[in-house]
């Protein structure tokens, strides 16, 4: 399999607090990895890193073999990120907002309206397509979010809570998404949703305090203690409060 992600020794700091600790994972075509890990861990500071929108303090990150930070552009090319929270441009409406970021990805014409009409049928935006952004609730916000991700057919996303304040009609609907453009991509997204890593995931890795406590498959996660609640507890509190 070939490793679409690689993430090597990845580390931030922000001044003397270490935020993301030599972490490293690869992601394969066909796998989705769930990233899992409490408040604060550092999932989005991670993520970010991944998506070149923050420089590593060491380490490296590839998307299909660029450098993030070496290659950005030819990385970028390859990726749909997902970042936490609601699209920037509020003002602007679904569709204005869609074909700006197409155009910023260089498509034109019938190519840009093609692409902008696919990627609102397949997050289900068509009903909303003339309001302004700032005016929809949070989980439409997070599908014009998620949107602007898939406009280019990218070989590589990265979501963020992905189906953070959805409704669990639009939670299903979004991870059945993920699940059918799993065999043609590589998929990362964080969650605090235990019940997402069984559902969507083929791999989940856990993140405490910035490091990497665990990479193994939902059924083996699970099968370390009487359940995921449990287990991702003992995982992720130290030891005496877990206990
Ligand atoms: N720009 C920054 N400056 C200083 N500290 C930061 C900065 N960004 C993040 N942090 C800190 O780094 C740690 C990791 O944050 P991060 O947002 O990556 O966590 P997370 O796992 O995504 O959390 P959540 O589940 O709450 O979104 C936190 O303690 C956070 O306060």
């Amino acid at each position: 399999m070939t490793a679409l992600i690689e993430i090597e020794r990845l580390t931030k700091r922000f001044g003397a607090f270490t935020a993301v600790d030599d972490v490293s994972f690869t992601v394969a075509k066909g796998e989705v990895v769930g990233f899992l890990g409490p408040n604060g861990a550092g999932k989005s500071t991670t993520m970010r890193m991944l998506a070149g929108f923050m420089t590593p303090t060491s380490g490296t990150a590839r998307i299909c073999g660029d450098d993030v930070v070496d290659k950005p552009v030819a990385a970028k090319r390859h990726l749909g990120f997902l970042p936490e929270g609601a699209p920037t441009y509020p003002e602007m409406t679904v569709t204005g907002f869609l074909e700006f970021c197409g155009r910023a990805r260089g498509f034109h014409r019938s190519e840009l309206q093609d692409r902008v009409a696919k990627a609102m049928a397949l997050t289900q935006l068509e009903g909303v397509r003339l309001q302004p952004v700032e005016t929809l609730s949070k989980g439409f916000k997070r599908r014009v979010g998620l949107a602007a991700a898939l406009l280019h057919d990218p070989a590589v996303l990265v979501l963020d809570e992905p189906t953070d304040g959805l409704d669990p009609n639009q939670k299903h609907d979004v991870r059945n998404l993920i699940l059918a453009m799993a065999p043609t991509k590589a998929i990362v997204i964080s969650t605090h949703i235990l019940e997402e890593v069984g559902a969507v995931c083929s791999r989940a890795v856990v993140i405490a305090r910035g490091r990497v406590v665990a990479d193994e498959t939902p059924a083996e996660l699970a099968a370390r203690g009487p359940s995921m609640d449990a287990v991702f507890r003992s995982l992720t509190l130290p030891a005496a409060e877990a206990a």
